[in-house]
């Protein structure tokens, strides 16, 4: 489903993302892991057309994402609050990403109905606006937004951080049930190993832009990980 080539991004001489040839297939719950600075959102960046690389391509579906605009009808993001639009509630937010993808007022209505446990009464009908609520209350309806175009490739940036225990549990329910019943391809950063060996089947650790590991779950990779990351 997506290949990186060559795909380097430098800042200020600082090759921040240099990877070879990396292979994401259909279906897969990808885990990119690596300390602040590894260039984990560099490279969202890119696949999603944000900025551009140095050199090198991303391919999504064998076509080049700079060059044309196919991936957006099948790709579904939330990297930070900058996708939200801050002056509207939930609700028009909704409906506006809605409308976008020719869903009617209603049909939105009835596509939240089943994030009722995963918004857990915080955030609709609450009549505030989006930049009054909390960050984690903004992640939710981040990812509720971008699920709503019922995409084939999601992409989400540190989706964890600020998520009480249960939403995040819950989270990762969502995505585990997406990939058995969509066939969805998920690519998750995340500093938290525990959810990341639990979600994904397969983890990406990144370390100064370069893959340093690549490899899947099993019962082994938290502990593996760990070891890792306190050396
Ligand atoms: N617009 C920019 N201008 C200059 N440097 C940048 C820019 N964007 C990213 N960088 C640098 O690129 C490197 C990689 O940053 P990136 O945000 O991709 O890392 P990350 O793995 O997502 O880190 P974190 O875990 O802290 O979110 C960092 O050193 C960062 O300072």
């Amino acid at each position: 489903m997506l290949t990186f080539k060559q795909l380097k991004k430098t800042y200020g001489g600082r090759t921040v993302v240099d990877i070879n040839n990396l292979n994401i297939r259909e279906g897969e719950t990808i885990g990119l892991v690596g300390n602040n600075g590894a260039g984990k959102t560099t490279l969202f960046r890119m696949l999603l057309d944000l900025i551009r690389p140095d050199s090198g391509e991303v391919l999504s579906k064998d076509q080049n994402v700079s060059e044309n605009d196919h991936w957006k009808d099948y790709t579904a993001s939330y990297l930070d609050e900058g996708f939200l639009i801050d002056y509207l509630t939930p609700e028009e937010y909704f409906t506006f990403i809605g409308s976008l993808h020719n869903l009617s007022v209603a049909h939105v209505a009835d596509y939240l109905k089943q994030y009722e446990e995963f918004f857990n009464g915080e955030i609709l009908n609450r009549g505030k606006y989006i930049r009054d609520f909390s960050k984690g209350n903004q992640n939710k309806i981040g990812i509720a937004a971008a699920l709503m175009q019922k995409p084939e490739l999601l992409v989400l940036d540190e989706p964890f951080a600020n998520l009480d225990p249960t939403t995040q549990i819950r989270l990762k329910s969502l995505i585990k049930s997406l990939k058995s019943t969509h066939r969805l391809t998920t690519l998750i950063s995340s500093h938290d190993l525990n959810h990341v060996t639990d979600v994904c089947d397969r983890i990406i650790l990144l370390e100064k832009g370069l893959v340093i590991k690549d490899f899947h779950t099993d019962e082994n990779s938290l502990k593996e990980l760990e070891a890792y990351f306190s050396e």
